[in-house]
């Protein structure tokens, strides 16, 4: 928040943390002009350049560590956390990899990270072959970018790199939001992930980027045909009022993106989890169906799904949980701003905005549904009946 103070004519502007603007005591048309323009520069000073810069600069390097692990993936890469996930040395080395770059970028602010992985298993004794090889993974993707000069990082600063991750995020000051690999299930199976980067500002999200290493850079939308000659490799970005865009992994020069502007259901594709433990396809079906949605569902894992929706391949993207799973914020958080600046609307079944204020996890009512402006009331209307059909089949 930027408070602005003009009692003597001179304006005195005090920085507290989001782009807001207050003006106090007036004194006169020509102070409070003055004011304005003053507070306008104040406004792109806080325009999160620098903060944008780093977070790509992160996201893609940690895709190219993540591209490395995928070509030579071994089943002993695969560790199994206690909630029985998979995690593999390269959702570690690519959480290190974020939190070291973002915090060397970034010296001047002070930095909290909500992450997804923790250190646990790797301190163990049965996890110090694993941490030998993430180490030797995250040194050998930072020696591949020139701008790094630091000394070859010991198996504690992999460590301590990781458990940076620890935030508890919230509604004041300024918190990163990451999945180190998004869609790990999709990753082992050769298919779609992301790297998913957010920063939160005073508990909105003002920042993300999506990188997505296996997404082709062409639609994937319905009609779309793909060849294995299709380059692939997306990086997305955006910044609240800024827009997104979409360049290459490999760094070509960015366009700006928009979702599909279509009103015409039957026109609309929609997307959904890969996995059906994930999100119920049932209720996904029966909604489509609802609202007169002709194409087969596009299941495909990861934040990839927000990016491509972003750039128009779909016009839809429905997820509905098993009961009793909540929804962490490192998993929608940069997807979301990605498809709201892009045109889109994320909200939750009932129609309300997604909070990621409320800590590492998003408190909502039964599911996620991302669509366009237009398509939004006719979805949630679909959406409210399906899920009452499907209660009062209980
Ligand atoms: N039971 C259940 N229900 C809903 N969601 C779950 C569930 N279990 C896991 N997850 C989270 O889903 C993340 C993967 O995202 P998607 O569902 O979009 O992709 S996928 O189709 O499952 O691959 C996945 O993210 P990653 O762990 O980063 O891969 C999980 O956070
Ligand atoms: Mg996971
Ligand atoms: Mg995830
Ligand atoms: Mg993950």
């Amino acid at each position: 928040m930027v408070t602005i103070n003009c009692s003597r004519g001179v304006p005195k502007i005090t920085y507290l943390s989001t782009p807001k603007i207050t003006i106090t005591n007036l004194f006169s048309k020509r102070a409070s002009l003055v004011a304005i323009v003053a507070a306008a520069s104040s406004f792109s000073s806080m325009s999160y350049d620098t903060e944008l810069a780093a977070a790509k600069k992160a996201a893609s390097l940690a895709a190219r560590l993540c591209q490395k692990v995928q070509k030579e993936l071994l089943q002993s890469d695969v560790q199994s956390k206690s909630d029985k996930s998979p995690v593999t040395v390269a959702d570690y080395g690519s959480q290190a990899l974020v939190s070291f770059v973002l915090e060397r970028e970034l010296p001047s602010e002070s930095f909290s990270l909500v992450a997804e992985e923790d250190s646990g298993d790797l301190r163990k004794e049965s996890g110090q072959e694993t941490l030998q090889r993430i180490t030797k993974l995250v040194n050998d993707t930072l020696a591949t970018d020139g701008s790094f000069s630091v000394p070859t990082l010991a198996a504690e600063d992999v460590l301590r790199a990781i458990d940076c991750g620890k935030s508890e995020g919230g509604s004041h000051g300024r918190h990163w939001v990451l999945d180190p690999i998004d869609g790990t299930k999709g990753f082992l199976r050769g298919d779609q992930y992301a790297i998913a980067l957010a920063l939160l500002d005073e508990g909105k999200v003002v920042l993300g980027v999506l990188a997505c290493p296996n997404l082709p850079l062409a639609s994937i939308g319905g009609d779309s045909r793909h060849s294995s000659h299709d380059e692939v490799g997306c990086l997305f970005f955006a910044k609240v009022g800024a827009g997104t865009y979409m360049q290459s992994l490999d760094g070509s020069s960015p366009i700006k993106v928009h979702v599909s502007t279509t009103e015409n259901p039957e026109e609309a594709s929609f997307f959904e989890s890969f996995e059906a433990a994930h999100s119920l396809h049932d209720l996904s079906s029966s909604i489509a169906k609802k609202l007169g949605v002709k194409a087969p569902p596009v299941r495909i894992d990861s934040q990839a799904k927000y990016g491509a929706l972003s750039r128009g391949d779909g016009a839809i993207y429905l997820r509905f949980p098993h009961k009793g799973y909540r929804e962490k914020i490192w998993d929608h958080a940069a997807g979301c701003i990605v498809v709201t600046e892009a045109g889109g609307v994320a909200t939750d079944a009932a129609g309300n905005p997604l909070d990621f204020s409320k800590g590492r996890y998003l408190d909502l009512d039964t599911g996620i549904i991302v669509t366009n402006q237009k398509l939004m009331p006719s979805l949630l209307k679909a959406v409210r009946e399906s899920l009452e059909e499907a209660t009062s089949s209980l």
